[in-house]
Order: structure tokens, then sequence, then C-alpha cells
């Protein structure tokens, strides 16, 4: 039996640095979503795990065992012969590793393998749990406290500069790690620009950190604010990787075309959010 697995992008809409921990690792407040980009995990049963990585970022990921995607087979106990099909820029702050060792999970379940808790799956990144979920959540602690939220459908565009970008190294250059959470009690909101006027009074404290040390992320961030009928823009996660937010999806549609054209070398993709 071979079984085919989403893994999709994973949005930090906000992302709030509130704290760090003794072993360094920092309390976030953020809202997520997941859209419907993203690459796909093929599975089979095989004596002993091999990985072939294929698809146009096939490059940038290992292909050894310290691909998260075979990490997570081996966390599962459950060999298996798997291709990854690679859409998403590598080190871009949409957790494409974290959204793939996620799907080798499913994937392994589906199989028949005992599933793994997220507890568990936690030591594969903090990102892994949410990327179990897929879908909107409100994520605390170091990435292990969820909470499912509902978000209107969002539309927006997607920038990549194509620049890496180290989660480590943009935390470690966070000046202020107590920055102030979301509030406790998050507002309903009755649509679109309702969320989208909210989110505007919201953060990504990674931001000036990561356009400190990639000066294409603010370039990015100012393309996508430029862009006929963005509502709001900001950085996702550590970066690099930008969005803007759309009225409809038409309209995101027709900005990702013009900001292709303008930035032939960029990734430029319009998105919509997966549902709840
Ligand atoms: C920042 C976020 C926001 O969603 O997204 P990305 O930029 O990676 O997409 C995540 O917290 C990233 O999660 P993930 O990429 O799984 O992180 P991990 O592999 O666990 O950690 C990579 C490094 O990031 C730092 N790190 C990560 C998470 C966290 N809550 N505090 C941290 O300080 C640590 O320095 C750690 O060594
Ligand atoms: N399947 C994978 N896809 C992407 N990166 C991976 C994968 N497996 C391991 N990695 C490594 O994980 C790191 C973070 O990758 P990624 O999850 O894409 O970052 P981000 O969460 O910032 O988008 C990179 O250094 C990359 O080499």
């Amino acid at each position: 039996m071979t079984v085919k697995v989403f893994a999709p992008a994973k949005i930090n809409l906000s992302l709030h640095v509130t704290g760090q921990r003794e072993d360094g690792y920092h309390l976030l407040d953020s809202l997520v979503a997941f859209v419907d980009l993203g690459d796909q995990v093929t599975a089979r049963p095989a004596a002993q795990s091999q990985l072939s990585v294929t698809g146009p970022f096939a490059e940038g990921v290992p292909t050894d065992g310290s691909n998260l995607v075979l990490r997570a087979a081996a966390l599962a106990g459950y060999p298996m012969s798997l291709v990854l099909d690679k859409h998403l820029p590598p080190s871009s702050g949409i957790g494409g590793g974290s959204a793939d060792a996620a799907a080798t999970l499913r994937a392994a379940a589906r199989l028949g393998a005992d599933p793994v808790t997220a507890e568990r799956a936690l030591a594969l990144g903090a990102d892994v749990p949410v990327c179990l979920r897929s879908k909107p959540m409100r994520m605390r602690g170091i990435g292990d406290v969820l909470e499912p939220v509902f978000i209107p459908a969002l539309h927006m565009v997607l920038v990549n500069p194509k620049v890496e970008v180290s989660t480590s190294v943009v935390f470690k250059r966070l000046e202020r790690k107590d920055n102030m959470a979301m509030p406790d009690l998050l507002p309903r909101w009755p649509d679109t620009l309702a969320f989208v006027d909210w989110l505007s009074t919201q953060r990504n404290d990674l931001e000036e950190p990561a356009v400190k040390l990639v000066p294409e992320v603010a370039a990015a961030l100012a393309a996508l604010a430029l862009a006929p009928g963005a509502l709001m823009v900001r950085m996702s996660g550590s970066g690099a990787t930008c969005f803007a937010l759309f009225a409809d999806r038409y309209a995101a549609d027709v900005a990702a075309l013009q900001l292709a054209e303008g930035n032939p070398w960029w990734w430029v993709r319009s998105a919509s959010t997966l549902p709840g």
C-alpha cells in the first residue's frame, strides 16, 4: 500500500515572543494558519527507511538521516520508502521541514504504525505539533501549547526573496525577549476585514532582527505593501517569507502575477487558508 500526504505551509499570522526558558527556547504567542500550498510525502512500508527528494526545491534539503522526513519515520518506529516532493522554499519561516515531518508521521499512522503523540513529535521541532494539527491554532509555550481558533478565510500573496534564514540566528538577534502577548481572550471576527483590522494591531517580533540580518526581507515587505489591494503585510516565522493579505483570492492572484513579473528571481505565490 502507498499513501500520499499533503504537507501544507504554515503561516504565522502573528508571532509574539513573550519570554525565554532556561534552556534557551523562547516562549511564543502566535496565530497560525495553514494554506493550500505545500510539499507532498509519498510513503510505503519498507524493510529499511529510504528517501528520495524531487520537486523545485529538492536541492535545498538534505537527503541523509538529518532530513526531518527520515527523522519522523525513525520516531514513528516504522520504516518506509519515502518520496518528498519539495515545493516550499527551505529555511523560510513557513515550516516546510516541520510540515514534512508531520506529514510523514500521518503517513506512518495511515499505514498502520502506532500514532506518535504531539508531545513526542515536539522532539522533531517546536513547529511539528502545530503542523500535525494543520488547522488554525493559537500556539503558545515553545510551540507545544495549542488551542484551536476560528479565523475567517484569508487570501494572501507569499514572497520569499530566496535567501535562507536560520531560525536560531534570528532568535539570537532578538533584543527584547519579554514582549507583550496577544490579549488573553481573542475577539470574535465577523469577517475578513474585521480580522485584518485586528491583526494589524498585532506583531511579528522576529521581523526587526530578521530585517537587520537579511535586508531582502525589507524589500519583500515593501513590494508587498505596494501591491494593489494589499490590506496588511508581515513576515512569517523567522523569515524570510513575507505575506500580504487581500480581500479575495482574485485580488491575491492579480497581485502575485504583478509581483512575480517585477521580481522574477523571487518565489511568489498566491494562497488561501485551509478551513478549520
Ligand atoms: C520560529 C517558528 C515560529 O513558528 O517558525 P520558523 O521560522 O521555524 O518557520 C518556530 O517556532 C520554529 O520552530 P522549528 O523550526 O520547529 O524550531 P526548532 O527546530 O525546534 O528550533 C530551531 C531553533 O530555533 C530556536 N527556537 C525555536 C523555537 C522556540 N520556541 N524558541 C527558540 O528559541 C532555538 O534556537 C532552536 O535551536
Ligand atoms: N524536509 C525538510 N525540508 C526542509 N528543510 C529540512 C528538511 N529536513 C531537514 N531540513 C533542515 O531543516 C532546517 C529548517 O528548514 P525549514 O523547516 O524549511 O525551515 P522553516 O521552518 O524556517 O521554514 C533547514 O536547515 C533544513 O536543512
